[in-house]
């Protein structure tokens, strides 16, 4: 059976379906959504019906979904082109015994934990001592997984933070570092240099400048330093004690990595206890991934709908709309975990990939994006396919009013998404305007809403440490389902090698004098203005 053709064809027969129609339907909207304790996922206001889900099962089931996720969760190699396992799910259940290649992974995974809470602890109550008494601030010096995970997750769990204060630096770009430590006391602020590899440029260079700032006013600046990484040899020559180095395996991806180590910031914020909340909601939603049936399989629906309108559709992007501010770097986040996963033009058999890759993933919260470009959204000639998240309770009860006001903006927005306004319903409000003829026609199509645009809609009770992980966790199982059912490895990132490489073949030719040399010379033209008008 051709699933993608059956899709296709399906496809094609029902484009131009309202969206509305199908909820004659009575039961449409409770067939069309998925629930897993409080989270509710609602699909359905997109044009899938039971065909088309059908299908998109059959397709998950043919690709091999169930057994793929069954070797992931076993610790089998299955980034192949890494020959690596793929085991952060480790990280959020470290009871027990996980045997790979004949050696037990989570018992070290507990006793580093177990290091890392202690280490938590000391710096939240103070007794660990900076030259200048207790931690007030902590700077974590990090990038790409090493920075968006804890950056994103410390300003999501922010009403529960009452650890010291949280930074990150991670641009190489010297105003990020020189804006952060403007404001700090070296005396009282403890650095944690977050890189998996420890070699990548960025963090290497902010690090060194980091500690240089330190050395300025502090007698021992290696003890005001902490490192997170799999490369133990490196941060021992970069200078930091063992015992404050947290090491986790090559088999945490840094887009997965915040359940870890590189999760310290986060610790530090909110501390260990709803740390381990945290972990608990990724492992709840684990659990949940590998035992509901495919069909009622949160994480799979997610990623089927998101393959019918990505591969099926044809829609280029998706937008990720937050209803919840203290979500304002998710879409950062899903950028790099969606887009460095599944952003491939190859199968995992080397073949060329015979359709798209995973779409653009872009997106701000709620409502701030409406009052800038939901206009495209809602009126523009690409159908832009829409995920809400909604909390059903913010953390400001005197505040309330303001959540209301926030989820009837969500909810409106996916209504109008897919209800539209019609050319009558717009020529009948010109005319109450009082405008008649070709000037009410002109005014009136202005003022149409296609309408039939879809939206998925994700709403939790309250954005608290359980929530949150189950929420991300959610969101890594979807993007595997979709890296199965596309065929690819969702596990490695060589599109981000070449840049690297030439980046530093191009620092010398920034030198002055370069001008002229053969380096030079060898270099496109556009490449050659740009160095000499840069230098
Ligand atoms: O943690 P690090 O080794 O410093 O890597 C930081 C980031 O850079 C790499 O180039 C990858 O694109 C990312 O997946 C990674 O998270």
């Amino acid at each position: 059976m051709d699933y993608w053709a059956d899709l296709a064809a399906h496809h094609a027969a029902v484009a131009q379906r309202p969206i509305l129609d199908l909820f004659k339907t009575p039961t449409r909207a409770e067939a069309f959504s998925a629930r897993h304790g409080d989270l509710l996922f609602d699909f359905s206001k997109t044009n899938l019906d039971d065909t088309a889900l059908d299908l998109l099962v059959g397709l998950a089931r043919a690709a091999g979904v169930e057994p793929r996720r069954a070797a992931m969760f076993a610790g089998a190699p299955i980034n192949e082109t890494e020959g690596r396992a793929v085991l952060h799910t480790a990280l959020r259940d470290m009871e027990g015994a996980l045997v790979v290649d004949g050696c037990d992974v989570k018992a070290p995974l507990r006793a580093t934990h177990a290091r890392l809470s202690i280490f938590a602890e000391d710096v939240r109550t103070g007794r660990f001592r900076c030259q200048g008494g207790a931690v007030t601030d902590v700077v974590n010096i990090g990038i790409g997984g090493s920075d968006l995970g804890p950056v994103m997750a410390v300003q999501a769990l922010a009403p529960f933070h009452d650890g010291p204060r949280c930074h990150f630096v991670s641009n190489v770009d010297g105003a990020h570092v020189h804006d952060v430590l403007k404001g700090l006391d070296p005396e009282t602020t403890l650095v944690i240099v977050a890189s998996k590899t420890f070699t990548t440029i960025e963090t290497m260079t902010n690090a060194e400048t980091a500690r240089r700032w330190m050395a300025a006013r502090v007698a021992e600046p290696g003890r005001q330093f902490a490192a997170v990484s799999t490369a133990p040899d490196r941060t021992a020559t970069f200078g930091i004690a063992p015992e404050r180095v947290f090491g986790f395996e090559d088999w945490v991806g840094g887009r997965y990595s915040v359940w870890g180590p590189i999760g310290l910031a986060l610790m530090l914020a909110i501390g260990p206890a709803r740390f381990g909340a945290f972990l608990a909601g990724g492992a709840d939603m684990d659990r949940h991934f590998r035992t509901a049936p495919l069909a009622r399989n949160l994480p799979v629906l997610l990623a089927l709908v998101g393959v019918w309108h990505a591969q099926v559709c044809g829609h280029a992007t998706r937008a990720v709309l937050p209803y919840d501010q203290r979500l304002a770097r998710l879409p950062a986040y899903l950028q790099q975990l969606e887009m460095e996963s599944n952003g491939k033009r190859v199968a995992m058999d080397g073949a060329d990939l015979p359709r798209h890759s995973g779409p653009v993933v872009w997106g701000e919260p709620g409502t701030n994006g409406q009052h800038a470009f939901y206009q495209m959204i809602h009126q523009g000639t690409r159908v832009i396919p829409c995920e809400f998240l909604i909390a059903a309770r913010g953390h400001e009860p005197d505040l309330a009013h303001h959540h209301r006001l926030l989820v009837a903006n969500c909810l409106a927005q996916a209504e109008a998404l897919m209800v539209g306004r019609s050319l009558d319903e717009a020529r009948a409000m010109m005319a109450a305007r009082g405008l008649t003829g070709t000037e009410l026609e002109r005014q009136a199509r202005h003022r149409v809403f296609p309408g039939n645009r879809p939206s998925v809609t994700l709403a939790y009770p309250q954005l608290t440490p359980f929530v949150l992980g189950q929420i991300l966790a959610l969101y890594e199982h979807r993007v595997f389902v979709e890296g199965v059912v596309l065929g690819i490895n969702s596990f490695d990132q060589w599109g981000v090698e070449l840049g690297k490489d030439l980046a530093l073949r191009l620092m010398p030719l920034l030198e002055p004098g370069a001008e002229g040399t053969p380096d030079e010379a060898a270099k496109d033209g556009s490449t050659r203005l740009l160095l000499r008008h840069l230098r």
